[in-house]
């Protein structure tokens, strides 16, 4: 890790609230380039809600969110497109595979519809993951496994800051989601910040930094007794 540069991901008093009154009472993160780390928390809990916040999808009611170093709270909203798309790459739970493109064509799409300009960094990147002979086969006819490998390569093949994963390796059996964590850690080997959520605690179990969300309150694993002030989580009652 370069200490010069600013943390990946760098969020304060975060807090989102849906017309429906959940979403997100508070959440403090520093991720540096490099680390993985896991959210674990209930279902309800805003664990979707902070992933969405961290890609830029939506905007926070309170608090700061800065991106290597950018504030996008300053920014324009086509200013935030620009960043999320440079800098952060999502593994959405549905994947989002196109069903009529290979391996490779699926990766190569991060970078747009001219394929083909994107066949080596695409190519070479499943190389580094492990997934060279993956690369020319169409996902129709890919393990569930496989595929999310294939949506962490794409994800990851614009070298972006930071990595958010939602529930990566749900319904894979334990082999499986191994590999997808191989193909997860390899990213930040290569010096993203991966941020998972999950409901496996054996998979949390693999990352660095554990987190907790607990009604909308983020705590890092083992502080939620001391972390979560009940008036934050009034507001979400
Ligand atoms: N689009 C939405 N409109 C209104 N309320 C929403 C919306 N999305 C989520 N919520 C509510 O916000 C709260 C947090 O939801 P969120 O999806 O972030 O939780 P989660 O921890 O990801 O849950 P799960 O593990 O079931 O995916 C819940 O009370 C949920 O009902």
């Amino acid at each position: 890790m370069n200490t010069d540069s600013p943390p990946a991901v760098l969020a304060e008093g975060l807090a989102f609230s849906y017309a429906s009154g959940g979403g997100l009472a508070r959440a403090d993160l520093t991720l540096d380039a490099g680390v993985m780390a896991a959210v674990e928390g209930p279902s309800g809990s805003g664990k979707s809600t902070l992933l969405a916040l961290l890609g830029l999808i939506l905007s926070p009611a309170e608090g700061s969110l800065h991106i290597a170093g950018t504030d996008a709270g300053a920014l324009s909203q086509a200013e935030r497109d620009l960043l999320r798309q440079r800098s952060i790459g999502i593994v959405l739970q549905d994947l989002g595979l196109l069903t009529f493109l290979n391996a490779w064509e699926n990766v190569a799409a991060a970078f747009g519809p001219r394929l083909g300009r994107h066949r080596t960094a695409a190519r070479d990147l499943l190389g580094d993951l492990g997934m060279a002979q993956l690369a020319d086969s169409p996902v129709t006819e890919l393990s569930g496994g496989q595929r999310q490998r294939i949506a962490v390569a794409r994800a990851a093949v614009k070298q972006p800051v930071l990595i958010l994963a939602d529930e990566p390796t749900s319904g894979l059996d334990p082999k499986t989601a191994n590999s997808v964590m191989d193909s997860l850690r390899a990213c930040a080997e290569k010096g993203a910040a991966v941020l998972l959520v999950t409901h496996d605690s054996a998979i949390a179990g693999k990352c660095d930094q554990r987190y907790v969300l607990d009604e909308g309150v983020l705590s890092a694993a083992g502080d939620q007794a001391a972390a979560a002030p009940t008036a934050d989580k009034e507001t979400l009652r």
